[in-house]
């Protein structure tokens, strides 16, 4: 369990994360997303202590990151710029690591493994590309075996077939009941991999949300229906609870049932169907509706 309170850090001018409170929960993958320069990276680096926050505080399992006796085992960090000594191997980066935490080095084969590096094993990881430095990042990320997995931006670089990877690594982790919080800035990939989402902007929580319950939030879902029976289909419905409008004599288009309600519906008053299309609030487009007005245009703070 991961929890912000009140967190704030400015730089000079900006105030990059702004009283920011929330809590991430164990076994499901939680994708922390916002635009550019909404301050996701920044509340990483403070809830494992790399930035120290003008208010507020952050706890990894009841404590702060600083507080822990063997970091690595309690929270596994992939940030953006992460150094690893460029002349070493893949596998010497992580065996210095694990050497730092009496981690055993057979824990270094695994990662290498479940990270897809076993082969690239000796090479020196200042000839990776940023694809193969990525996975290394995850790798030394789980290397402590930790309940908590913080990734910041964890697909940038990686190809088509990493992407796929890390997808389902995190639904793993999660599903091993860790706790996991990934940063994106786009919400076509987050949706994908995420349970929950927590949405910032201009350092502000924009939104706590889950997946499911931000599509229904974006708006009813709609269904298009064409019947020849549009007559008798039409005040059924709207008995049934719906809101319909009629664009065409045997067209009608619904909100406030399912498609099998309005199937069912159907049925009991003997409409045939020619067509039950169910059309979803794009989560793209709620995610734009949210933070549109808190993109960050330089220095200055945009409110819709
Ligand atoms: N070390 C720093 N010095 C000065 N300003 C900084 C520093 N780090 C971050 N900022 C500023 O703080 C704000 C938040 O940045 P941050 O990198 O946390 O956002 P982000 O949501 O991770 O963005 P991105 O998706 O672009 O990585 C931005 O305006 C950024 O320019």
């Amino acid at each position: 369990m991961i929890e912000v309170r009140e967190l704030t850090k400015r730089f000079g001018a900006t105030i990059a994360v702004d009283g920011l409170s929330f809590t991430v929960r164990p076994g499901r993958v939680t994708g922390f997303l916002g635009p550019n320069g909404a301050g996701k990276s920044t509340t990483m680096r403070m809830i494992v202590g790399l930035d120290r926050p003008d208010a507020g505080d952050a706890t990894v399992g009841g404590r702060p990151y600083r507080t822990h006796p063997a970091p690595l085992c309690a929270v596994g960090a992939l940030l953006e710029g992460r150094a690893v000594h460029r002349g070493r191997t893949a596998r010497q980066h992580l065996l210095g690591l694990a050497r730092t935490h009496g981690i055993p080095a057979r824990r270094v084969a695994a990662v290498l493994a479940l990270a897809g590096l076993t082969e690239v094993a000796d090479r020196r990881a200042g000839g990776f590309s940023l694809g193969m430095s990525q996975r290394l990042g995850v790798a030394s990320a789980l290397l402590g075996d930790p309940a908590v997995v913080i990734l910041d931006e964890p697909v940038n670089g990686l190809d088509p077939d990493g992407v796929l990877w890390i997808r389902t690594l995190l639904k793993d982790l999660a599903a091993q009941g860790r706790t996991v919080l990934v940063s994106s800035h786009l919400m076509s990939e987050t949706a994908v991999t995420a349970d929950h989402l927590l949405i910032v902007g201009a350092g502000r929580l924009l939104a706590d949300v889950g997946v499911e319950e931000l599509i229904a939030r974006a708006g009813a879902n709609r269904c298009v229906v064409r019947s020849p029976d549009a007559d008798r289909l039409h005040p059924a419905l709207i008995a049934a609870g719906a809101t319909v409008t009629r664009p065409e004599p045997d067209s009608l288009v619904v909100e406030g049932l399912a498609a099998e309600e309005i199937g069912t519906a159907a049925a009991a008053n003997h409409a045939v169907l020619y067509e039950l299309t169910p059309h979803r609030a794009s989560l793209e487009q709620a995610y734009m509706d949210l933070t549109r007005g808190w993109v960050r245009f330089g220095e200055k703070k945009v409110a819709a």
